[in-house]
């Protein structure tokens, strides 16, 4: 991280008319979703956890941590300040590793404007209660589920950072809030659709990561693209299966946040879950693997509430559970071929069985 003066005090650049918007986590994604809104046209405030790095932002128009090399617009402030973050914000951003949300909220609680809307960007499940974010959201400002939305969508944070074109979802069981929402995450280079399918949208983004493991494994063995393309094609029928029968639509799967992700995330050295899967697949313990990342890779900490949601569903998931053996150490990379392996009893099975 560049060197900023500590003494100077960060501008916050006030554009009459603008939206003003909060997004909570400079992460990758945050950050980048933050340049998404201001360059969209709304006055963005966001959140870092540390007081370096909200400088290093304000000042320096940089996260040179997270997103090298990219220039931040001036709309875009930044503080370490919660509610200097989130005083008058119109709608608020949720960024922050998963499994760190509910801590997070109860920090802000008292601070989130009354009725504003609030959108997840995460994609995990939360370990132990095995709720998914917008669950979370609801329990902890105990706000009506409209007020709520999630944005999901083949999202490779530098990529849009870089401003190569994409397109992202954004899900509401109200369509006003999902229509604001998406008329808020907008830019030149990005375009926002909308659904009312929550939970398709946010398992979506949840369940691709665990199969970009997957694929990162076989690559990191050596494998080729006909294992790939398998277990890719193979993933997207568990994971339909899967979200269709926590209640889902099974069109959800097939747009931006089932397809869309999962081609993104499992064809790119960009993702961190595929990046973790490949070091696996290399040899590398979980244990290293942890220690070697240094951002978030969700799929990590998701493979095992997904399993128990699944046992509670009736639904097999033979990718996510090998994942989930060689993740435990109990299982070689070398023999994760989900789409192979089977005990016999079971052949011939019709492809397009659920
Ligand atoms: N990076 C990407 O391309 C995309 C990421 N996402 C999702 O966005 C969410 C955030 O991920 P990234 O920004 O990529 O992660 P990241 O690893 O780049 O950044 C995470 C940020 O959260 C901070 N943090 C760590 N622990 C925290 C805690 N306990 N409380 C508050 N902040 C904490 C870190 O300091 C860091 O600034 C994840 O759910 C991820 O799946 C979604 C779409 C794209
Ligand atoms: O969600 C993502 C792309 O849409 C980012 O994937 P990773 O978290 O694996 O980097």
């Amino acid at each position: 991280m560049r060197n900023v003066p500590t003494n100077t005090v960060p501008l916050r650049i006030i554009t009459p008319g603008a939206r003003r918007v909060a997004v909570l986590g400079a992460g990758s994604w945050g950050t980048t979703f933050a340049k998404v809104l201001a360059d969209g046209g709304a006055d963005v405030s966001l959140w870092a956890r540390r007081a370096e790095l909200a400088r290093e932002i304000a000042e320096s128009r940089r996260n040179s941590d997270y997103l090298p090399g990219i220039d931040l617009p001036p709309n875009l402030w930044a503080s370490s300040h919660l509610r200097e973050v989130l005083d008058t914000s119109e709608m608020v951003f949720l960024s922050v590793p998963s499994q760190s949300l509910r801590e997070n909220l109860r920090a802000v609680r008292e601070m989130i404007p009354a009725g504003v809307p609030v959108v997840s960007l995460m994609k995990g499940v939360e370990k132990g209660t095995r709720y998914r974010m917008s669950e979370v959201i609801a329990q902890e400002l105990d706000i009506e589920p409209g007020r709520i939305a999630v944005a999901s969508g083949p999202n490779l944070a530098l990529e849009i950072a870089k401003e190569q074109p994409t397109a992202i979802v954004v899900s509401s069981s109200d369509p006003q809030t999902a229509s604001q929402v998406a008329v808020a995450a907008h830019a030149p280079y990005l375009r926002s659709f909308t659904n009312n399918d929550v939970i398709g949208t946010e398992f979506g983004g949840v369940l691709k990561n665990l199969i970009a493991v997957a694929v990162g494994i076989v690559d990191g063995v050596g494998y080729g693209e006909n294992t790939k393309a398998s277990i890719i094609t193979r993933g997207l029928a568990e994971i339909t299966s899967f979200a269709v029968a926590s209640g889902a639509r099974p069109e959800t799967m097939s747009g931006l946040a089932g397809l869309g992700d999962l081609i993104a995330t499992c064809g790119s050295p960009l993702s961190r879950n595929n990046t973790a899967g490949r070091l696996l697949g290399q040899g590398y313990s979980f244990e290293d693997v942890v220690r070697r990342m240094n951002q978030t890779a969700e799929g990590l900490s998701s493979v095992a509430p997904v399993l128990e949601l699944a046992d509670g569903l009736g639904v097999d998931m033979p990718i996510v559970r090998q994942v989930a053996e060689v993740l435990a150490g109990t299982m070689s990379p070398r023999d994760i071929a989900p789409h192979l392996t089977t005990d016999g009893d079971d052949l011939p099975q019709d492809e397009h069985q659920r």
